[in-house]
């Protein structure tokens, strides 16, 4: 498979090692003002900045290229390009993260959402740490986690920083250097407190996951989640 690698920074990399050891080959790599022929890749994996994100996706969805994209902090601009892919027949895959790992936890998160959603006496919050050098925050993933306890319970939003509330869930984000991805969920009351927690050890499993993507959506038209990629129930 020729991959087009869009954003070659610590990601891309990681992205290059695992799919040069699966046999692909990397046909494009782009960092920030390179002006690049898409059509050359059979797929696409995005890995860049929020404010490009979207520009690299539709290129890729107009040039009829499938593309995976990783990168967060754009998604206002999702639908936009979820209705692009439908109109133009293409292939998109975004997710806030690709570890085999965390997508396990996106369930575990929902059913445990479900379960706690009648008692009242657990207040619910969350915590997310990352290097110092991400610019977003919170991150994507827990931005999915909350959207994952908001369809199950009675919260309506998630909010920055730490302020207990009837209806938003807050998210601490901290900054720590060298961090690849630490996000946990505590139910809290007078009692007892029930944490559930991940912690990447480093980036190979994001990396790993964007690969398995890409390989999957060769072939087929739509907009997939990483779900339908791991075949999660
Ligand atoms: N979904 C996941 O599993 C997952 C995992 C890790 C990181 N991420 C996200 O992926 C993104 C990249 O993370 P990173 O750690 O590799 O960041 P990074 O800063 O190391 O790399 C980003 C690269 O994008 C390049 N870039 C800037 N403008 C570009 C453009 N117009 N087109 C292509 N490339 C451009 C930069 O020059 C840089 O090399 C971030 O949004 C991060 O949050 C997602
Ligand atoms: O390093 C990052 O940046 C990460 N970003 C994703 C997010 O925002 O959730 C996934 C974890 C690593």
């Amino acid at each position: 498979m020729k991959i087009a690698l869009l954003g070659y920074g610590r990601m891309g990399q990681e992205i290059e090692k695992i799919a040069t050891s699966r046999g692909h080959e990397i046909v494009i790599r782009k960092d920030a003002g390179d002006s690049i022929d898409i059509t050359k890749a059979d797929v696409a994996i995005d890995f860049s900045i929020p404010t490009s994100a979207f520009e690299n996706i539709s290129n890729c969805i107009e040039k009829n290229v499938p593309v995976i994209s990783g990168t967060t902090g754009w998604l206002e601009k999702y639908t936009e390009a979820v209705n692009l892919c439908k109109e133009k027949k293409g292939a998109f895959i975004y997710a806030s993260n690709f570890s085999v790992g965390v997508n396990i936890f996106f369930e575990l998160n929902k059913q445990l959402a479900k379960m706690m959603s009648n008692l009242k006496d657990y207040n619910i919050s969350m915590e997310e740490i990352h290097h110092t050098k991400k610019l977003d925050a919170p991150s994507g993933t827990a931005i999915t986690l909350a959207e994952g306890i908001i369809e199950n319970t009675s919260k309506e939003n998630w909010k920055l920083g730490t302020e207990i509330s009837e209806t938003n869930i807050p998210i601490e984000a901290k900054r720590i250097p060298d961090v690849p991805g630490t996000h946990t969920v505590w139910y809290s009351s007078e009692v007892d407190t029930i944490e559930i927690k991940h912690t990447a050890h480093n980036r190979k499993g994001f990396a790993l996951g964007a690969v398995i993507a890409a390989e999957w959506i060769i072939g087929k038209t739509g907009v997939f989640t990483m779900k339908d990629v791991l075949n999660i129930s």
